[in-house]
């Protein structure tokens, strides 16, 4: 895309802006920019995406949680209202989840309840790599985890979504 930027750009750019260009690949995540910019410069657009999961492995456990339910649910509240990030909007759309049939609707909203209820936390998987099968899929087999794998397991997902989203921002 034209308005893409490169990586000596990314390690030039003034802190703010830095703050500011990436402080929602990790989404609501102001904290994980503010970390990363100090970790500069990156030698490609890799060592950036490295350096969002180091911050994500390295927060503490309450951080971890903190992350995860920064993220909106799939299809949920928020998606109806409007109210997504523009990244989140987008990445929704891309896995059809704009337009479910009433039933599909239904399922998801009862899985997300029920593992919100069970975890504390939504379920969060990259969208832009799945559909509307695979998303329901997931809900119902991963319901059944440890609070300890979905921890792990959502993380990753957040390092998949991060990983798109500095792709989008950032030329390879
Ligand atoms: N709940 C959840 O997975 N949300 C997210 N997934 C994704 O790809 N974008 C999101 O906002």
């Amino acid at each position: 895309m034209e308005n893409m930027i490169n990586i000596s750009e990314v390690n030039s750019m003034k802190d703010e802006r830095f703050e500011w260009v990436f402080g929602n690949v990790i989404e609501l995540s102001s904290e994980a920019a503010a970390c990363v910019k100090n970790m500069r410069p990156f030698k490609d657009v890799t060592d950036l995406c490295a350096a969002f999961y180091k911050y994500l492995d390295e927060v503490t456990f309450e951080e971890k949680i903190k992350v995860l339910k920064s993220h909106p649910d799939l299809a949920g509240r928020l998606a109806a209202q409007g109210k997504l990030t523009p990244e989140s909007a987008c990445e929704q759309r891309s896995a059809g989840l704009n337009d479910l049939t009433p039933e599909q609707k239904s399922v998801i909203d009862s899985r997300n309840k029920r593992y919100k209820e069970k975890f504390g936390f939504p379920f969060i998987i990259c969208a832009r790599e799945n559909k509307v099968q695979s998303i329901i899929e997931g809900l119902n087999k991963r319901y059944n985890n440890s609070l300890e794998e979905e921890i792990n397991i959502g993380i990753n997902e957040v390092k998949k979504i991060c990983q798109l989203r500095i792709l989008d921002i950032v030329k390879n």
